[in-house]
């Protein structure tokens, strides 16, 4: 029998913990003892990722580019464990192979002990795939990590009229993950946000937290995405990753003066520095 060589765990201290707490879903959505998010119509959405000083979220369409440093990155698991799921978007899911799971220490304990007792457990990874492009396999990062216990199985979203390959179906079942069929009825063959968040309030997911990329950042800062953020949690790197990156920002809408409208800004906001970087805590401003 081949054995599993353990993971990196993470820990993430109380001082700044109890910074960023009041930006997480009421109660702690994600842990076995509260039912608190069941009477809202869509999750609770966190939008949460890392930029550059020139607001880049990588150096290019599909590179994989390290901005947190460790103690932002260990928030970002912090993050992750307490909400009921993360989403990402197709172009993520190929760049990166993320793990999309929680490698927080009490995370990693809640699995080994089945989660139980209240404490924290493993988020579910939500992919945007309309088109089938991610082509998840048996030793994609994620299915590792659900294969050995670390992490859940990924929901695949992808447009009704999208054939998925069968062994990618089996892939995903046999861990515990599917494919979801709905259609994109948005814009250039897109979801509505209102739809996936509905399929995902279906499936029992109290709470989101949306790390990327770009287009998916972008789409839920401008209007009409950006009704459905209860939170917004961006880390700064101090960097600059030059032309060319995968920028945030949002379209811009014109009014009825015919003047340009900035698409969003936060309100009740809260900066937290954290190692090298800084976080920024807020909430969009109705
Ligand atoms: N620094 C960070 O925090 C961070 C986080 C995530 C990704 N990234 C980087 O971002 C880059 C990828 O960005 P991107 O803009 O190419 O990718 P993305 O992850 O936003 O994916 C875009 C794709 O997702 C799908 N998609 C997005 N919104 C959708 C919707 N509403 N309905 C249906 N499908 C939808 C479509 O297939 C689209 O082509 C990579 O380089 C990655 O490393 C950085
Ligand atoms: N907070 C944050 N800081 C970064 O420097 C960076 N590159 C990402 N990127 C987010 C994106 O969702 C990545 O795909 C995952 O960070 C992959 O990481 P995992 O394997 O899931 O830990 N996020």
């Amino acid at each position: 029998m081949t054995s599993i060589p353990p993971r990196e765990t993470l820990t993430f201290p109380p001082g700044p913990a109890a910074l960023i707490t009041p930006y997480l879903p009421p109660n702690n959505t994600n842990t076995t003892t509260t039912t608190s998010s069941s009477t809202r119509a869509y999750p609770y959405v966190t939008l949460t990722y890392a930029h550059s000083l020139d607001a880049s979220i990588s150096l290019g369409p599909g590179i994989r580019t390290a901005l947190s440093g460790p103690e932002s990155k260990a928030m970002t698991h912090f993050l992750r464990a307490h909400h009921d799921a993360i989403l990402v978007g197709a172009g993520t899911a190929v760049a990166d192979d993320p793990g999309l799971n929680s490698r927080l220490a009490a995370a990693v304990a809640a699995d080994a002990d089945g989660g139980g007792g209240g404490r924290v457990k493993q988020p579910r990874p939500v992919v945007l795939d309309p088109r089938g492009r991610w082509a998840v396999h048996a030793g994609s990062k994620v299915v590792e990590l659900a294969r050995e216990g670390s992490g859940l199985g990924p929901l695949v979203l992808v447009d009704t009229g999208t054939v998925m390959e069968e062994g990618r179906r089996r892939v995903l079942e046999a861990v515990g993950g599917r494919y979801i069929a709905l259609e994109a009825r948005g814009e250039r063959g897109r979801f509505e946000w209102a739809d996936v968040l509905s399929v995902l309030k279906q499936e029992g997911l109290g709470s989101v937290m949306i790390e990327g990329g770009g287009e998916v950042i972008n789409s839920l800062l401008a209007p009409p995405g950006n009704a459905f953020v209860d939170s917004v949690i961006v880390t700064i790197a101090p960097t600059w990753l030059g032309q060319g990156g995968v920028v945030v920002s949002p379209v811009r809408s014109t009014g009825v003066d015919g003047q340009p409208v900035a698409p969003a800004r936060l309100t009740d906001v809260t900066w937290c520095p954290l190692g090298e970087d800084v976080v920024l805590c807020g909430r969009i401003l109705r």
